[in-house]
């Protein structure tokens, strides 16, 4: 049997999950990341990334072996039958070991950190959700900026996401990342002793 007390984070594409993550990281909460469980199930090797190839081509691959990431962004968001094709794919492999992973977790709770908890309905799984929230504008710059990719990619990919309404409809904790680092800083220090007194009051089933 599973006791962790889960609590989901999510927000869109550079909404500033990795930036919360690595924060609840200092306060000594074991995080699951979907985006690291996704790159697992496509190393060499694995039958997920045998799939690919057999779908889309050696094109896909670059000269190491390794999943060209890049190239199949661009193939996936340009073309939402092939992005259906790698959610369905993927998605069953990711939420299987996240599950492992998140039973292998020992802190007073875990976050398990997923772009498409809304959307995957993986809010089932967890018993608290926390959603990280800017303006679709900044999420823009700041995804431009950090991927250098271009506005056009990331428009598409947050065409493919919830809308911000439907994230924020699912919170039980809201993240404010319109401002400053420090401001985020300062909401996760708040929202951890929030969260550890909940976990703590939360009888184990
Ligand atoms: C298409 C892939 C290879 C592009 O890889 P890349 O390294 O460029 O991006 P990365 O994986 O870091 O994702 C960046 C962000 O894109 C968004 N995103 C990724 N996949 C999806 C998707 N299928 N639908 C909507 N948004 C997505 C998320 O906000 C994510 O944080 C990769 O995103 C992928 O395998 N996606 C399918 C698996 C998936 O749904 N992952 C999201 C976590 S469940
Ligand atoms: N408050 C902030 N002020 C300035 N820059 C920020 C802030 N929060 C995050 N960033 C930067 O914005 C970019 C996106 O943040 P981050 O990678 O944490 O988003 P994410 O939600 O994990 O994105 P993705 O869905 O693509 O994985 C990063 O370069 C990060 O350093």
């Amino acid at each position: 049997m599973n006791n962790t007390f889960v609590v989901g984070l999510t927000g869109g594409i550079g909404s500033g999950k990795s930036a919360a993550t690595d924060l609840f990281k200092t306060h000594g909460i074991d995080v699951v990341d979907a985006d690291e469980v996704a790159r697992d199930v496509v190393l060499p090797g694995t039958t997920g990334l045998q799939s690919i190839v057999e779908r889309f081509g050696d094109s896909v691959l670059l000269s190491d072996g390794t999943l060209d990431r890049a190239q199949l962004r661009k193939l996936v968001f340009t073309d939402s039958t092939a992005k259906n094709w790698l959610n369905s794919l993927l998605h069953p492999l990711i939420r299987e070991r996240m599950q492992q992973l998140i039973a292998d977790t020992s802190s007073a709770y875990c976050i398990l950190s997923v772009p498409l908890l809304v959307e995957n309905k993986l809010t089932t799984m967890c018993n608290k959700v926390v959603v990280v929230d800017c303006s679709e504008s900044t999420q823009l710059t700041r995804a431009v900026e950090r991927d250098s990719s271009d506005v056009e990619t990331i428009k598409n990919i947050m065409d493919a996401q919830a809308t911000r309404e439907e994230r924020l409809n699912a919170a039980d904790y809201v993240l404010d990342n319109n401002s400053s680092l420090l401001s985020l800083e300062q909401q996760v220090a708040d929202l951890h002793h929030q969260l550890l007194a909940q976990a703590s009051n939360t009888p184990s089933s």
